[in-house]
């Protein structure tokens, strides 16, 4: 049987400040540039967690060393002149099944990449094609999914190229994050329907810059030039998806909770739920120390494209669920490529506590009715057991099944959620 989590239900208005740990994708991202940097990057406050370990090994396996330095992490470039084969584990990490080969098509070793049952299914194949088009040299057996090997040949000539990013916006990102090391660098045209997940793409093109390199966009066109890349330094910004659930919180049960660090400004999609929880009648302060959210515990139904913030779904989802009307969730299709197919698990996994939620083409609709306990399945999401806790704050007998999974970018959340709960 696997572990149970018997998530604690609400007692009182809220009255708790909480810190949450480094984002994961400025984590993952600021470590792909240390590697392809010129000289060693020192990575603060960075989230440590299954995701960013497995882009360690990534990298070290890549030839990048890594070790832990007082408050972080200290990352040498890319040693690129190995030529025994290695493997990559991916785990279920996005962000380095996409991120990842790139770097491998600048070394000279083969590079075998594969994961979890789960990363197998999750789309791919577009990056893999640009890739191929842009010089690399990959064996994918025409599965277009992992295991697939990349074969290095000491660089990657780049240039022009077409991307389809309809299914991920992580396979812009990671043209982009490994276009300075290409030969001409990267002239990208998007093609097909509109990327997912805007503000991962504005983040991937601040860190570049931060980094030192020249990238542009005009609309659907990208340009990066071949450039050197530094940074001896760079302090992570706490995950504000991660703070979702504590944002939720104090809307969903009342009273205030506090997000210590919130940054004034931020590329990160999380920082919508300010605007989000103010549309939706509660209070959010920022100010330098963070952001303070006052709830009432009472909400409208709402209806909301999350198509840039497709991330915050799960959590969303389930606070909608105790709104005073219905609610209708679009925009959000690729979903079904996420850790799991995660529209289908939250229809039933809110049905199974007695939600009235519909899968639409692209969302959710979701309908308040009167909930009740039960076990809550997770299929490896980090995010359903963090919508399972905002379910529960409200449900009594709530079991969040395999709890731990949520270790993908938060393993001290069960404890930090208690906390905030005074337990
Ligand atoms: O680039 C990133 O760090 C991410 C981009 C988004 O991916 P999709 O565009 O595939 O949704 C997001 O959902 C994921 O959690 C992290
Ligand atoms: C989609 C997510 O993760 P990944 O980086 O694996 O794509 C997520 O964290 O919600």
């Amino acid at each position: 049987m696997q572990p149970m989590w018997s998530a604690p239900g609400v007692s009182g208005p809220l009255d708790a400040t909480v810190r949450v740990p480094g984002s994961k994708s400025i984590t993952n991202r600021a470590y792909v540039l240390a590697a392809l940097a010129d000289g060693p990057t020192v990575v603060a406050e960075p989230l440590d967690s299954r995701d960013t370990r497995l882009m360690l090994g990534a990298l070290s396996a890549l030839g990048a060393a890594h070790e832990t330095v007082e408050g972080g992490v200290a990352l040498r470039p890319l040693a690129r002149e190995g030529t025994d084969p290695v493997s990559v584990a991916l785990g279920n990490a996005g962000t380095v099944a996409r991120f990842t080969p790139a770097l491998a098509a600048l070394g000279r070793a083969p590079v075998r990449f594969d994961g979890d049952e789960a990363i197998r299914r999750r789309p791919i194949a577009p990056l893999l094609r640009a890739l191929t088009e842009l010089g690399a040299d990959i064996d994918d057996d025409g599965r277009g999914a992992p295991p697939f090997t990349v074969r290095g040949h000491g660089g990657l000539p780049g240039g022009k190229v077409e991307l389809d990013s309809s299914a991920s916006s992580q396979f812009l990102s990671a043209l982009l994050l490994a276009a300075p090391s290409f030969d001409a660098g990267l002239t990208l045209r998007l093609v097909g329907d509109a990327p997912p997940s805007e503000p991962h793409i504005a983040m991937t093109m601040d860190l570049l810059r931060r980094f030192g390199a020249g990238v542009e966009r005009d609309g659907r066109e990208f340009h990066v030039r071949p450039a050197a890349l530094s940074c001896p330094a760079y302090t992570v910004e706490p995950d504000l998806s991660t703070a979702a659930p504590f944002v939720a919180a104090a809307a969903v049960a009342g009273g205030t909770v506090r997000i210590a660090g919130w940054p004034e400004n931020s590329t990160q999609p999380g920082d919508w739920l300010r605007e989000l929880v103010t549309d939706l009648g509660q209070r959010a302060e920022l100010d330098g120390s963070g952001l303070s959210v006052t709830g009432t515990g009472r909400f409208p139904g709402a209806r909301l494209d999350l198509h840039e913030v497709g991330e915050l779904t799960p959590v969303v989802a389930a606070m909608l669920c105790f709104a005073d009307g219905p609610s209708v969730i679009s925009g959000v299709a690729h979903l079904r490529g996420h850790e799991t197919d995660r529209l289908a698990a939250l229809v039933t996994e809110l049905s199974g506590l007695g939600g009235q939620v519909e899968e639409t083409a692209d969302g959710l609709a979701i309908t308040p009715a009167p909930l009740h306990g039960g076990v809550f399945h997770t299929y490896d999401d980090h995010r359903l057991v963090m919508a399972a806790a905002v379910l529960a704050l409200r449900v009594p007998g709530v079991q969040v099944e395999n709890p731990e999974t949520v270790g993908k970018t938060f393993p001290g959340f069960v404890d930090a959620w208690t906390a905030m709960l005074g337990r």
